[in-house]
């Protein structure tokens, strides 16, 4: 029998792939982390991961197996309706990744937002779990014992299984491969899931387009499948607002093919576009940081999908 030319060599290991996610507090490091792990080059792909909701932050690519960090959108304890299908937005998408490791920076102690995390991460059981001690060289080899017991105490009290509990310091790289390493061991066997050269640095915007489009596709997906197309035209800092008050203001269109379109997506009286506009200002406050205003206008580009130089206008 011939083996297939895609097999890997006689006794190689089997090329892996997969995705996995950092959660965890602002300020927990993960952004850093996934710069360490990644390389200096921060990645996206202008394709649309497998994930629906996510937005790839980084591609670890090797020889054995490609690595897809994404990010969701932060988790916050309820208070209203929309809070509510945020975070159930986020806990799918934890389903759907291979490895979900929460950031516990070792200069804090774990406190109540963590534990309302871990308690939500527990119900996704079958996601592997990582706990990462971040920033480690902030502190003391005591120090980060006791932060590493007050991990695994967290673990057992809300009933997460930590696959790994590893400590990193994404400043002096220490431990970093050795992460990459464990994450890489958990992925499922499987083909490279993007091309080599399919990266460009991560522009805010174009994560910020897809939560938009996100936002407008909730709902009427069936309607609209893949109809509309996301620009943001202007998107920056307001002036003259107190450093401790930033206001990032956002100006983007959204495209649909037809004017029947149009109406499903704006809805009586505007009450959708309203609606979208708010779920994706949550979503972007939660993935950037900053409070934001979001201004939205719907833009008929006629069949863009079919037509070349819509679609390059468009990004795609
Ligand atoms: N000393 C030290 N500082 C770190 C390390 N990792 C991150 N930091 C710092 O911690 C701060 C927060 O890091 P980020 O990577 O932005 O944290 P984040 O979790 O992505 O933050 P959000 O985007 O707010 O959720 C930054 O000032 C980093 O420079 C580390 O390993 N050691």
């Amino acid at each position: 029998m011939t083996t297939p030319p895609t097999a890997p060599p006689e006794g190689a290991a089997p090329h892996r792939s997969g995705f996995a996610c950092f959660v965890g507090r602002p300020n927990a490091g993960k952004s850093t982390l996934t710069n360490a792990i990644v390389g200096t080059k921060v990645a996206i792909t202008s394709s649309k991961p497998q994930t629906t909701r996510t937005v790839v932050r980084g591609i670890v690519h090797r020889p054995d197996a490609q690595l897809v960090l994404v990010d969701t959108p932060g988790l916050h304890k309820p208070r209203t309706l929309l809070g509510e299908r945020l975070n159930d937005l986020v806990v799918t998408t934890w389903a759907e990744v291979d490895v979900v490791a929460v950031c516990f920076p070792a200069d804090q102690k774990p406190g109540p937002g963590d534990r309302f995390l871990v308690d939500e991460l527990a119900k996704v059981r079958r996601t592997t779990k990582f706990a990462i001690a971040t920033k480690t060289d902030l502190v003391t080899p005591e120090q980060l014992g006791q932060h590493l017991l007050a991990i695994d105490r967290l673990g057992r009290e809300t009933g997460t299984e930590w696959a790994e509990i590893v400590p990193v310091s994404a400043v002096n790289g220490d431990q970093v491969q050795l992460l990459a390493d464990l994450l890489v061991q958990r992925l499922p066997e499987g083909p490279q899931l993007y091309p080599d050269g399919d990266l460009t640095d991560a522009p805010e915007e174009a994560i910020v387009a897809e939560l938009i489009r996100e936002a407008a596709l909730e709902g009427v997906r069936d309607e609209l499948p893949h109809s509309i197309a996301v620009v943001v035209e202007e998107m920056g800092l307001r002036e003259g607002r107190p450093a401790d008050k930033p206001l990032l203001e956002i100006h983007a269109n959204l495209f649909v093919e037809r004017s029947s379109q149009k109406g499903i997506v704006i809805g009586h009286k505007g009450s959708r576009l309203k609606e979208v506009g708010t779920a994706a200002r949550h979503q972007i406050t939660a993935m950037l940081g900053t409070p934001v205003y979001l201004d939205l206008h719907v833009k008929i580009a006629k069949d863009w999908q079919r037509d070349p130089k819509q679609l390059r206008r468009l990004g795609f």
